[in-house]
């Protein structure tokens, strides 16, 4: 029986592939396009940069770990289980549990990830980041890289579940024309094995600080925000902190998420009364053709999130404002952009307008004016509110300002959430 068990830990520690520093040259030189992607790449290098010093160190300590776990498994019989141990420093393989296509540019692809593994998902973003505990209320994102076999180049993704919850990564994938990385993965089946390394963190939001908490994306973007609503939406109500403070103001806190698609010239809002999402976002089934590359300037992006694998029920509950272009409303009008996005612009009323029906601008608190219909005129720092956004740049400007690559400092949040007193205290840019 220890026999077959080390014959299990050995293969477990074959299958693993080692990282090479080369790997990291191409990571996050992609996105470009859709501009979100630019935005999210500023952050991602910055991150690799950190996560690349935090990995070196973890490599140095976690070097000792699969000789010392090899050991004990050999000894006790510990570790049935033979998938490898994710880890931030090395590539392991992984089984492709199952691939949905969701729409022509979209799959969503389920991986196996060790018992083990999962709690590396949790939440560490305490004062010390050791906490493994949710702590102060601060939910961490993460994410995970994915190594193309054939061109060593990697690219990050952004599981979109409660991967410590659920025991396995849902990532949700676009594929973009000449993309190598959407390629590959797109071309996996259920069985297949994928190369992965992770979790990296994304950002710690302090959840517990906030009332209410706005999420904008455009496509593939969104999937940094469905990964915290489904933490959030798991957050048993009766947990209390090890600080004996109650985590209840987290399982309160108003999330609104607004879905932005560059390519509509219009988006339409939902109010949807909490718990009541489900029915009114859920609609049409979605388009599974055969995606060739020809496809690829149509932007399937708005279906995503109606999805219910993507936007669950249970998630949908979650939240108390759900903004796409799909549920069409009078609203339409109200909140109509300027002109398409392709010319750079997204109209300031327009950002006004979903804020202030999500709940972040509550209109008692803001006066008009010529310039932008409506300007704030309150004092943000009273207010719970925060804003986290993962958009195209074009759209990022006319919301929040520029914003600068690493090395350098990052200027004040201006834009329309500048003018509403929104300050890098309340916003999270990814
Ligand atoms: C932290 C982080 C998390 C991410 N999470 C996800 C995720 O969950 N799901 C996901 O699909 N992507 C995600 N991305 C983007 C992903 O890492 C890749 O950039 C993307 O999949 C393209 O890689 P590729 O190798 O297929 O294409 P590349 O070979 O990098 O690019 C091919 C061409 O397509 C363009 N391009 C790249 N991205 C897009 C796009 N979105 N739309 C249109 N054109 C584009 C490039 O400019 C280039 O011209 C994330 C990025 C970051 C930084």
């Amino acid at each position: 029986m220890s026999s077959l068990r080390s014959a299990q830990a050995i293969r477990a520690v074959t299958r693993s592939t080692r990282f090479s520093p080369a790997q990291y040259t191409r990571v996050g030189a992609s996105r470009t396009a859709h501009g979100q992607e630019v935005s999210c790449d500023h952050h991602s290098r910055h991150r690799q940069h950190h996560s690349g010093r935090r990995n070196h160190k973890e490599r140095i300590s976690h070097g000792a770990i699969p000789v010392l776990s090899f050991f004990f498994s050999s000894l006790f019989g510990a570790g049935s289980d033979d998938t490898p141990d994710l880890t931030p420093s090395k590539y392991t393989t992984h089984r492709v549990l199952s691939v949905k296509r969701i729409s022509p540019q979209h799959v969503l692809i389920d991986i196996q990830i060790s018992e083990r593994s999962k709690d590396e998902f949790g939440n560490r973003g305490g004062a010390d980041g050791k906490d493994s505990s949710t702590k102060g209320g601060i939910l961490d994102i993460w994410h995970v890289y994915v190594k193309s076999p054939d061109l060593q180049i990697e690219r990050p993704y952004t599981p979109i579940n409660d991967v410590q919850k659920d025991g396995y990564i849902r990532l949700l994938v676009k594929r973009v024309k000449g993309g190598e990385v959407g390629r590959y993965i797109h071309s996996l089946g259920e069985g297949d094995d994928i190369e992965i390394r992770g979790p990296i963190k994304t950002v710690s939001v302090p959840t517990q600080s906030l009332d209410h908490l706005t999420m904008i994306s455009t496509g593939t973007g969104v999937a940094p925000f469905l990964q915290l609503i489904c933490k959030i939406a798991n957050i048993p109500t009766e947990t209390t902190l090890t600080d004996n403070s109650s985590l209840t103001s987290v399982n309160r806190l108003k999330l609104s998420l607004i879905q932005y698609f560059p390519r509509n010239n219009h988006v339409t809002t939902a109010e949807v009364p909490l718990g009541d999402a489900q029915s009114r976002s859920i609609t049409d089934s979605l388009p599974a053709e055969e995606f060739s590359d020809a496809d690829s300037s149509v932007d399937a992006g708005p279906d995503i999130i109606r999805h219910p694998d993507v936007l669950s029920p249970v998630v949908r509950k979650h939240l108390s404002l759900i903004v796409d272009s799909l549920t069409a409303s009078q609203k339409a009008a109200e909140l109509s952009m300027a002109g398409p996005a392709s010319e750079g612009a997204v109209e300031k009323g327009s950002w006004f307008g979903w804020l202030s029906s999500s709940g972040s601008a509550p209109d008692a608190r803001c006066k008009s004016s010529a310039a932008d219909a409506k300007v704030y005129d309150g004092k943000m720092e009273d207010s719970r509110v925060g804003v986290m956004a993962c958009l195209p740049v074009q759209s990022l400007i006319p919301l929040a300002g520029p914003q600068y690559p690493m090395g350098r400092t990052k200027p004040p949040i201006a834009g329309v959430l500048g003018s509403m007193g929104f300050t890098r205290d309340n916003v999270w840019i990814l």
